[in-house]
């Protein structure tokens, strides 16, 4: 694909000619959530003007348009992630947190028992930390932690120790959302199977900066969200290879998710909308259809390459300061964020006066409480990138850090 040109993406996003008395933004949060396309704002526009209407294919026109839309969108996903098995692999959720939620009940709270082992990361995200810390408490199994270095990476040894015949899932992240740290997802799967064990890959923070192809890798599971690759929030996907999700029960009951019910029990409809209980989230799937498109369009090589451009830019910029601590692996070696501390001054107080910048980041502990603290580290500050972020951007962050630096001198 042609090289990405910033101007021309820049002039999808209106939200970016923003300003705040006159201080244009400078909207550096993507990790949290990215922004939203005119491409993706008019499909949820054409969507409600011309073919709103509940899905599951209705007699009548609208849902007929709107069925095949929704059911279309799953497809689309499917191919932005290499998944052969198309809709029946791909159930749209709210949102990643739900998509590891699903696994977690529908597999978990069934297959797990005492004995068993969750291997998760010390770098994990409060959506699978919690949930599996959690379903470990209902079900009597265990959960142990790969431990993350000094430089943020993870100990493959520890891993190699770790995972073993009492293993029944891994779950990883894929980049890690406060360190920017890229996993080695493919091993750790080879890890995994080698134990007749489980691997859910938390894609979140991967899936909208890089290609990612889950057949290659071989995860038996993958989340992520939409509103973090240029869809709108409520939109979320599980993939799940399909004999694992044939073998799943539901765990959230109701319309649209059954095939027969009589007083006494009921029978199930077919992937993937045995788990899409009630009314699905119809818009906000065919909008991240269209996202899906927008980005192909740029083309993910370059979506990956002007990330990283960016953090390595920023790492480098930030590393001119002798009192600023940045977490994670070297400028090189990360995903498209840096999170740091700047001495002496709080994070959240670094936020506030970047913000009198125009600059937006994220301060706290991004969902990975234990993380911070095993860092020793109450928060930090964090700069995420995507494809419409400048150098000139990351040169603004700098200014209000120095900025900072002589309000709290
Ligand atoms: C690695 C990772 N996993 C899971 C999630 C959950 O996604 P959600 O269900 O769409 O919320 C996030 C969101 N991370 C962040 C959300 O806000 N700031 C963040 O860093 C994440 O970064």
């Amino acid at each position: 694909s042609a090289p990405l040109s910033v101007e021309d993406i820049r002039s999808d996003f209106p939200i970016l000619e923003r300003e705040f008395d006159g201080t244009p933004l400078v909207y550096l949060d993507n990790a949290a959530t990215s922004q939203t396309p005119e491409p993706v704002v008019d499909a949820i526009v054409e969507y409600y003007h011309t073919y709103n209407s509940n899905v599951h294919r209705g007699l009548h026109q609208l849902s007929q348009e709107a069925s095949i839309a929704y059911e279309d969108a799953h497809d689309r996903v499917a191919e932005f992630i290499g998944a052969s098995g198309e809709r029946e692999e791909i159930v749209f959720t709210k949102n990643a947190t739900e998509s590891m939620n699903t696994v977690a009940y529908a597999w978990g709270l069934e297959e797990l028992g005492p004995g068993d082992e969750i291997v998760l990361t010390e770098m994990e995200h409060h959506a699978a930390l919690v949930t599996w810390q959690q379903i470990a408490k209902k079900t009597g199994a265990t959960v142990r932690f790969i431990e993350v270095d000094d430089e943020g990476y993870l100990d493959m040894d520890h891993a190699r120790e770790l995972i073993g015949p009492d293993t029944a899932m891994v779950s990883v992240v894929h980049v890690s959302n406060t360190l920017g740290t890229v996993n080695p997802v493919s091993e750790l799967t080879d890890l995994a199977h080698e134990q007749d064990a489980l691997i859910f890959v938390d894609g979140a923070q991967s899936v909208p900066h890089m290609p990612v192809d889950v057949e290659a890798i071989d995860a038996d599971f993958f989340a992520f969200s939409g509103h973090k690759m240029c869809g709108p929030t409520g939109v979320g996907v599980l993939y799940g290879k399909k004999h694992l999700l044939e073998e799943m029960q539901p765990y959230l009951y109701g319309g649209m998710m059954i095939e027969k019910v009589t007083f006494e029990d009921s029978t199930w409809h077919e992937l993937p909308w045995k788990f899409e209980a009630g009314t699905p989230v119809i818009a906000q799937g065919i909008a991240l259809a269209e996202a899906c498109d927008y980005l192909d369009e740029i083309g993910m090589d370059n979506v990956k390459r002007h990330g990283e451009a960016l953090a390595e830019y920023a790492h480098e910029r930030l590393s001119e300061f002798d009192d600023i601590e940045i977490l994670g692996p070297p400028a090189d070696d990360r995903g498209a964020l840096v999170s740091f501390n700047l001495d002496t001054v709080h994070a959240h107080d670094v936020s506030e006066i970047l913000n009198a910048h125009g600059v937006a980041v994220r301060a706290g502990d991004h969902c990975t409480q234990p993380l911070h603290d095993k860092l020793g580290v109450p928060a930090s500050a964090r700069a995420s990138f995507y494809i419409y972020n400048t150098r000139e951007e990351v040169d603004k962050l700098v200014e209000g850090l120095e900025d900072a630096r002589e309000l709290f001198a």
